[in-house]
């Protein structure tokens, strides 16, 4: 026998096998709607323009070597993510009480973000997760001996935020519980707190001594605007929470296999800053010891040049563009097939996956019928519609939903 004859099976994983399962469909009008990455209207990946660009520079250039990063990463790249997120006008960047750490992308940070409370905030109070969160969510939490609870978020009534329900379960959370809170975009709904509902949220966090642990993996995807993806973080940060943000630029920029990613945290004072940033080090050295420099090297040399950042934001804004063409098309072929229902919610989520209230027995037919993959919980993903396919989905999902 070997050493190992007991070790459980592990089920694969939800996302990424439904990718696995697409791709070895071989039905010619097969759509992929399952994993959260964009693709072109020609259902194609897109390299972004001043992604391409760069790297051109960037292998061409004779000074580049292979080097050890720092442990914590890029430190240009580190600050241009601090401003990405803060605005370079941040008050807490003034006051030089911000730090962080280059990460394995959204996921990494995610994960150095836990170890570090697991050590050095509390492993006796549960982390909140939204119900329904992303899928690696829980994982990434309990791997580092966190408890992991739910807070209401998604009122299937009406596809919306359960508010209510939301603030109540913040409420009644025992006083310093970790909340993760999605800055924009929400996976899997695609329902985002409005302004004011943001700052009841903040009330009932502060009230509580709650932690806020953010989870933006969407910045520029939501609204195409930089600035209006990032204002929850930044009120929060401007009402004078210690916070933490993980930031993904796999979506944002497609270096989805580079996996260049950041944690950033606003503490009260520089002295903790830097205290914080001493043991963000060690923990980081002895779980990757330093990042991968590629993928970090592309976003460095993008947000540090204007003519680079301004390109990336049209980049951004072609991608957003089209994710909203194709909620108004879905929702124009629904509504033009009479499928029953209300399809407004397609339309009013944002970013990069809609909700559609779809249960698991009719997402079974639309995988084996018409070869259409999404996620059980009835997640799509909105960059896998095209021009070609929107009307054959729509039309699929109304044979499932009649
Ligand atoms: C909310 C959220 N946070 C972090 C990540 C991690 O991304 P990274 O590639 O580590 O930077 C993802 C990825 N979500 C998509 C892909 C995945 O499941 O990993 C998805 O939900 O399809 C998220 O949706």
């Amino acid at each position: 026998n070997s050493l190992f004859h007991e070790v459980p099976l592990a089920p694969p994983d939800v996302i990424f096998n439904l990718t696995a399962k697409y791709k070895a469909d071989t039905f010619a009008q097969k759509v992929n709607l399952g994993v959260g990455a964009y693709r072109d209207d020609a259902g194609k990946p897109w390299v972004l323009p001043v992604v391409k660009k760069v790297e051109q520079a960037l292998v061409n250039d004779p000074s580049r070597d292979h080097e050890y990063l720092p442990i914590l990463g890029l430190a240009t790249f580190r600050e241009a993510s601090i401003r990405l997120i803060l605005g370079a006008d941040s008050p807490a960047i003034k006051e030089n009480r911000v730090t962080a750490a280059q990460t394995i992308s959204g996921t990494g940070a995610n994960h150095l973000g836990a170890l570090f409370l697991s050590r050095f905030y509390s492993k006796e109070v549960p982390i909140y997760l939204s119900n329904p969160t992303w899928a690696n969510h829980k994982p990434i939490f309990n791997n580092v001996g966190l408890e992991t609870r739910n807070y209401a978020y998604f009122n299937p009534k009406d596809n919306g935020l359960d508010i209510d329900g939301f603030l109540s379960d913040l409420k009644a959370a025992p006083e310093r519980s970790i909340v993760l809170l999605h800055a924009c975009a929400h996976n899997p709904t695609g329902v985002d707190p409005t302004q004011d509902q943001w700052k009841a949220i903040a009330d009932v966090i502060e009230s509580k001594k709650l932690f806020p642990f953010f989870d933006c993996a969407y910045q520029g995807f939501a609204s195409g605007d930089l600035d209006r993806d990032a204002w929850a973080v930044r009120y929060f940060v401007e009402r004078g929470f210690e916070l933490l943000i993980c930031q993904s630029y796999a979506k944002n920029f497609g270096l989805y296999g580079q996996r260049a990613g950041c944690l950033t945290f606003v503490l009260k004072n520089s002295d903790a800053a830097a205290r914080v940033s001493s043991q963000l080090a060690k923990l980081q050295r002895s779980e990757i010891s330093n990042p991968p420099a590629h993928g970090a090297r592309i976003v460095d040399r993008v947000l540090n040049n204007p003519e680079l950042y301004a390109e990336w934001v049209e980049n951004l804004r072609e991608m957003s563009s089209r994710i909203k063409n194709m909620r108004d098309a879905l929702r124009d072929c629904l509504i033009k097939s009479n499928t029953p229902g209300n399809w407004d919610h397609i339309t009013n989520q944002i970013g990069m996956f809609s909700f559609t209230g779809l249960k698991a027995p009719q997402v079974a037919v639309l995988k084996e019928k018409f070869h259409i993959y999404l996620t059980d919980n009835g997640r799509i993903s909105m960059a896998g519609l095209s021009t070609s396919n929107v009307e054959y989905v729509a039309n699929s999902i109304n044979h499932v939903v009649n």
